[in-house]
């Protein structure tokens, strides 16, 4: 379990509070106004910001004395990070080893990985000759292969078209499916929140609010929900 305990989030001026689980293998959406501290939250869970008071935890284990390197997880950004010099394969054996020294069974693996996402022919193409959709599937297959038990997506789609936008986001849901990931979403798209997560965590006001039931919640929002939906 993903467990957020009596956290406070500080970036300048602005304060985001979270006290809530998240229970091991669950599809979480993290929607509300922009500016409301949805990266905010995904940046702590990371380790790219230090809780001022609380601590989270993962698996009972406080995740503050491990970097982003060492943390459990797979993280997939709005860029995509790819590395433009290095080859479709190369920038998914990264997710295997930093130094690319691959084994052969490695990469094997990374072959399977780019079959997977439907990949295989670009395998030595690189990022700029790929379009948008085909880079995303690059950065999926990078986190297919490390396989890690906490995924975070800080809208990784929202450059894509809308049924390529789905396309990704179903893939991704589905490895996490397979791997019984436990997932976290930022999405502005309430319909992606229905498709892929069960569950919803609203922030808003400064606070990341519980989990609620993703079908409950937008069929029947609390206000602030209802205010950010326009509904
Ligand atoms: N480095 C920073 N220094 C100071 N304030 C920051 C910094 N980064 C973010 N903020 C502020 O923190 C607040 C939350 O930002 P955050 O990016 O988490 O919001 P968000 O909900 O992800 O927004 P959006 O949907 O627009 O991406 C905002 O008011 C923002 O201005």
């Amino acid at each position: 379990m993903l467990r957020f305990d009596n956290v406070t989030l500080m970036q300048g001026s602005f304060a985001l509070k979270a006290d809530f689980e998240i229970e091991t293998g669950d599809h979480v959406a993290v929607i509300g106004p922009s500016g409301a501290g949805k990266s905010t939250l995904i940046s702590a869970v990371a380790g790219f910001l230090a809780p001022t008071t609380g601590k989270i935890f993962w698996q009972g284990q406080d995740l503050a004395s491990l970097g982003p390197g060492a943390r459990p997880m797979s993280i997939l950004f709005q860029d995509n990070n790819l590395f433009p010099h290095l080859s479709v394969a190369q920038n998914v054996g990264l997710g295997l080893r930093p130094d690319l020294r691959l084994s052969k069974e490695e990469s094997a693996r990374v072959a399977e990985a780019l079959e997977q996402v439907g990949l295989e022919a670009k395998a030595e193409s690189k990022p700029a000759e790929l379009s948008g959709g085909q880079m995303a599937r690059v950065a999926i297959a990078r986190m297919v292969l490390r396989a890690r038990p906490l995924m975070l997506l800080d809208e990784p789609f929202s450059a894509l078209g809308p049924a390529l936008k789905r396309e990704m986001l179903q893939l991704v849901s589905d490895v996490a499916n397979d791997t019984g990931a436990t997932l976290l979403m930022i999405t502005h798209d309430p319909e992606d929140a229905r498709r892929i997560a069960q569950k919803t965590v609203l922030v808003a006001g400064g606070n990341a609010l519980p989990p609620m039931d993703t079908q409950d919640a937008l069929d029947d929002p609390p206000a602030e929900l209802a205010a950010y939906l326009g509904v």
